[in-house]
């Protein structure tokens, strides 16, 4: 009887839960078609994987391109079942959501957190951020980035002399390896105040492997953040213990900072390093503004975001320079005219180089190694005709942007005489450094340190890339050279 009883019991309870199950499932098919309907796409797998066995490759910076040309300037992709990424490439879409500062996508940056946690990069809470990028504001102007020469000019003469130790002896080097070292020297040096020795290291340079071990995963991990959360992979699994030692020497690096608190000697803010500006910040009642966790955050995320970008879009240059004689023959006549033969490093004097601003544009259009920015839709929003639908990321991705057939004239040629006019270009159709309030904090720098590199650079060699050398261009957390870049240098004679 008492058995019989519950059993009665049991069955509508489990009827009712059928229902509703079904409910949500079926509720859950009508959106899911719904939303693949609403924006055109490559077709995907099947319904579990989406584009994942497209999204997760080596050459989906090619596919970016592509797809903006097939499928029209708002296409959707589908990172497995529920994370869709809507790319925007609608300039006036760019224009509007940039400047608007639509707030950063959290369900995209929850990828990047495992390296850099709330650093200012990753930040969606748009107060948060507010005050981290007010705070760091002063570590940024134009007059303290170029009271950075003296320290830039220490780097680029320790790299010419391992350069001329290659040409002395006649042996390949690898450019993209070289650059990356330069740049971690100085972003070491100005951000942090700290000598990371990385080109007298050369391969043993630890942050260096360890980057390297981190940012081809991490992207990936950006693109489809289950992939860090569920670690099946040994490659992720790489990239979290390399995670680990990054963050543990970020520690020590905060401790090193607040001791500097205590034998503060009264410097003004523009005199302290960028990471002391953060670690030294007090509220108004005499708190730290920001507390270790974040300040390791942002160690990390300047280290790479102020390392990779600027060395890989050098290579790219030299690469892009070396195969147009037209446009070598242009670049060395104006950085001959500019720069004395005996000096060993460009100074600020020399660097009125407009034809090498030229160059350095059109890399970083036609090679961008920051790829945009991942923005959410909060509601149901209509833009120049465009529904965008509510909680959507939005990727405005620059690599299928900038190569636009509807915005760029023969987009696939690299050619510096597109920027000759200085007319501005279309709104939203150029954001290497992304667009809007949210735009690349180190932008002022990272271009003088690439212009007096590569004016040094090119005015006391002569650069042979190895025979049957091709750069290949590979995705990571930023765009790559994939297999390096190797060359032979002689010094030039006059
Ligand atoms: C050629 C070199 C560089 C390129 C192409 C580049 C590109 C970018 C891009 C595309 C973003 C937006 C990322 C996003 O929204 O997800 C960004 C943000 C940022 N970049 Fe750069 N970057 C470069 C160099 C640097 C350097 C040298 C530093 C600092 C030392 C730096 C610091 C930052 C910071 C702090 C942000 C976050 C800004 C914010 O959210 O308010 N970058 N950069």
């Amino acid at each position: 009887m008492t058995a019989l009883s519950s059993e009665h019991g049991l069955v509508p309870a489990l009827a009712g839960v059928a229902v509703v199950a079904c409910t949500l499932l079926l509720r859950f098919v009508i959106s899911y078609t719904r939303a693949r309907r609403q924006f055109p796409g490559p077709p995907v797998k099947n319904f579990l994987v989406g584009n994942l066995d497209q999204t997760m490759t080596d050459n989906v910076h090619e596919k970016w391109i592509h797809w903006n040309r097939e499928y029209g300037q708002v296409f959707q992709t589908w990172n497995g079942l529920f994370s869709r990424v809507v790319y925007i490439g609608d300039p006036r879409l760019i224009e509007k959501i940039a400047t608007q500062n639509w707030p950063k996508s959290a369900s995209q940056y929850d990828g990047f957190k495992p390296l850099d946690g709330d650093a200012l990069f990753v930040q969606t809470n748009q107060e948060r951020w507010k005050m981290q990028s007010k705070r760091l504001a002063p570590a940024f102007q134009p007059s303290v980035i170029q009271q950075q020469y003296p320290c830039l000019a220490r780097h680029i003469g320790n790299y010419v002399r391992q350069l001329d130790h290659a040409a002395e002896t006649d042996s390949i080097i690898c450019l993209s390896e070289l650059n990356i070292l330069l740049s971690l020297d100085f972003i070491g040096d100005i951000a942090f105040g700290t000598s990371f020795n990385a080109i007298n290291q050369g391969p043993n340079c630890r942050i260096a492997q360890l980057l390297e071990m981190i940012l081809p995963e991490l992207m990936k991990c950006g693109l489809f953040p289950l992939r860090g959360k569920i670690p099946i992979f040994k490659k992720t699994r790489i990239m979290n213990s390399a995670i680990t030692e990054l963050r543990n020497m970020a520690k020590d690096a905060v401790k090193d900072a607040r001791k500097k608190d205590v034998a503060d000697d009264g410097k003004t803010q523009p005199d302290k390093k960028i990471f002391e500006i953060l670690a030294l910040q007090r509220e108004a009642d005499g708190n730290y503004t920001f507390n270790s966790q974040e300040l390791c955050d942002n160690y990390v995320a300047f280290l790479v975001a102020g390392g990779d970008p600027t060395a890989h879009t050098m290579s790219f240059l030299v690469w892009q320079v070396l195969r147009s004689p037209t446009i070598f023959e242009q670049l060395r006549a104006e950085i001959d005219a500019s720069i004395p033969f005996d000096a060993e490093v460009a100074t600020l004097e020399h660097v009125k180089l407009p034809y090498l601003n030229m160059v350095l544009k059109e890399t970083l259009r036609f090679s961008s190694p920051g790829f945009g920015t991942f923005r959410v839709c909060k509601k149901d929003t209509t833009l120049a005709g465009v529904t965008l639908p509510a909680n959507t990321t939005l990727a405005l991705w620059n690599p299928a942007v900038h190569r636009d057939p509807r915005l760029w004239e023969d987009p696939d040629k690299f050619d510096p005489e597109r920027w000759r006019s200085g007319q501005p270009k279309l709104r939203g159709s150029y954001f290497p450094f992304s667009y809007g309030p949210r735009s690349c904090t180190g932008q002022g720098l990272a271009m003088l340190e690439m212009t007096l590199t590569l004016a040094t650079l090119f005015r006391r060699y002569d650069i042979t890339p190895e025979p049957g050398f091709e750069l290949e261009y590979l995705p990571s957390f930023t765009l790559k050279p994939k297999n390096g870049f190797p060359i032979r240098v002689t010094r030039r004679k006059c």
